[in-house]
């Protein structure tokens, strides 16, 4: 609904100069304004928003939301500019959240793979069409999936999103939430009903400066839902964070652990574990996923749809029906002809890279395991030769390539990553699509090939610019080529 002065007024906080017309929609993109809207000019981390006030207003701003006066325009002046975004566009949106039942999701790791589990839980249970979710991989409305851009949207895509979701009758929903997304208010005006919270490892340090506030950003998310809230006790964040939450439970191996896993074996292709309840007893859940962290990943959004109310018997049946997940241990049928497996997963720090290559390696049996890697630029440096480490000493034969290098040098990136693998097993092959010709190249039959760091993405960020990029398709082009 547009906002009259009096509205922007209450929301803001602050003075507001007066409004040609009521304002009829928000953005921080100079280049997304619409004639009657608002334009919040943020402070970036590379670029300043007050420089695209112009461009706004020649677009038709009948407002700029800023926290400096905006020369000759009309500004309302506000302490924070993001801050600003999430609450105008929570107020355009009529506050979306309050109608729907919002299931957060966040930790370092096993975020998007709890989401869709959570998803393919309430699907089972309330129907396809009532369900929505948000992660790194897609955004999903009832049946319809669309490719998500990031984890977390600005507060503007997270509040449209939502709306169009109650719009379409959508009523739960699952919300990825990164730590990205908390600390630059992207999820402001967000009611969550329930929080679930995976792990905490080292990664974007380059945002939080240290763990403490990487963690105590996170935590934010357990302070503001009021529902249930479930986190990881075999994580020493974890049980810190249910220490200090009221209220909330934890999940894990732990004896503590409210929600305790137990008895976890491998059945073919099949995980198989016990899963000790407050509320319903023991019950034993089948799932098509592999690894300690899946079960991980499906214990914590089975506890959360335990404690929202989830039939037990519907919440067996779920996940054990439940679909791959894209681009997280996504086996390419193609490769199966040819006797080995090629596993596409989206590890992309040296301890989600150790994580599945110890699946890989039991699936792997007596044959040799191949890893394709490398590590993105413009993100957290440390962690590069951590993961060369881990490809060494994990894999059989190593080949180090390009993630998404963003601005950075390709050369550059592979040499740090190099720095710390074993040069016998590791070389380098910078071009992505040839390093995985070369690992397809190695492989013979009960061998696994594991293609790590891009999952489910379809663009690879290079500094001479984007180019279409899906490790899935690209191993099913060379393997039928
Ligand atoms: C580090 C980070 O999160 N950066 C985000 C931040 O960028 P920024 O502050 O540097 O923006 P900027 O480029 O300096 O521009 C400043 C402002 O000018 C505006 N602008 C810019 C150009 C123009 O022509 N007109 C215009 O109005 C921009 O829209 C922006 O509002 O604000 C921008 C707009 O608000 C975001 O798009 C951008 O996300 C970038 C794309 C990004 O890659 N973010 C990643 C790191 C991220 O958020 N990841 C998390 C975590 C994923 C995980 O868990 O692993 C996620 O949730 O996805
Ligand atoms: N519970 C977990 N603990 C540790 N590692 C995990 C866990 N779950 C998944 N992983 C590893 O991390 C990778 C990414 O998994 P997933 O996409 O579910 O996490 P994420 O938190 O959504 O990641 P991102 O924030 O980068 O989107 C997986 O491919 C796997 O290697």
């Amino acid at each position: 609904m547009p906002l009259d002065q009096q509205t922007v007024a209450r929301v803001l906080g602050v003075d507001v100069p007066p409004l040609p017309a009521p304002i009829v929609a928000v953005t921080h993109d100079s280049r997304a304004v619409v004639p009657g809207g608002a334009f919040v000019a943020i402070n970036g981390f590379t670029s300043r928003g007050a420089d695209f006030v112009p461009q706004a207003l020649e677009k038709g701003a009948a407002l700029i939301v800023a926290e400096e006066p905006a020369d000759g325009a009309p500004t309302a002046v506000v302490p924070s500019d993001r801050v600003a975004l999430a609450a105008l566009a929570t107020e355009l949106a009529g506050h979306p959240s309050h109608d729907l039942t919002v299931y957060g999701i966040t930790g370092t790791n096993g975020k998007t793979t709890s989401s869709y589990v959570l998803h393919a839980i309430l699907s089972a249970a309330y129907g396809e069409q009532a369900t929505g979710l948000m992660t790194t991989a897609e955004i999903i409305v009832g049946s319809e999936h669309e490719a998500a851009i990031r984890t977390t949207g600005e507060a503007t895509q997270v509040q449209a999103n939502l709306a169009r979701m109650r719009d379409a009758g959508v009523q739960h929903v699952v919300l990825e939430t990164s730590s990205h997304g908390i600390h630059l208010h992207r999820v402001d005006g967000t009611r969550y009903a329930a929080a679930l919270f995976t792990n905490l490892t080292r990664d974007h340090l380059d945002l939080h400066g240290t763990m403490e506030d990487y963690y105590l950003t996170k935590r934010r998310l357990f302070e503001w839902t009021a529902g249930p809230k479930l986190a990881n006790v075999d994580d020493d964040w974890g049980r810190r964070l249910v220490g200090e939450i009221e209220g909330s439970l934890g999940f894990g191996t732990a004896d503590d652990a409210a929600y305790r896993i137990s008895g976890e074996r491998t059945e073919g292709t099949s995980t198989v574990f016990e899963l000790d309840t407050p509320g319903h007893g023991r019950l034993t859940l089948t799932i098509p996923l592999l690894g300690d962290y899946n079960v991980h990943n499906v214990a914590g959004a089975a506890g959360i749809a335990l404690e929202m109310g989830m039939p037990p018997e519907t919440l067996v049946s779920a996940v054990r029906e439940m679909a791959q997940v894209p681009g997280r241990f996504e086996r390419v049928p193609a490769a199966v002809d040819r006797g080995f497996e090629v596993v596409v997963d989206y590890a992309h720090t040296d301890v989600g890279l150790r994580l599945v290559l110890e699946v890989a390696r039991e699936v792997a049996a007596g044959g040799r395991l191949i890893c394709v890697y490398g590590a993105a630029g413009a993100r957290d440096a440390a962690k590069r030769p951590k993961m060369g480490a881990v490809a060494s000493e994990l894999a059989d034969s190593a080949i180090v390539t390009t993630d998404d290098a963003y601005h950075e040098d390709p050369q550059q990136i592979a040499d740090e990553v190099f720095a710390g693998a074993d040069p016998a097993n590791t070389q380098v092959v910078l071009d992505r699509r040839a390093a995985i010709a070369a690992a397809l190249a190695e492989a013979r039959p009960g061998d696994v090939v594991v293609v790590a760091g891009k999952g489910h993405e379809r663009v690879q960020h290079l500094p001479t610019g984007d180019v279409p990029f899906h490790d899935v398709t690209v191993v099913t082009e060379l393997l039928q080529a």
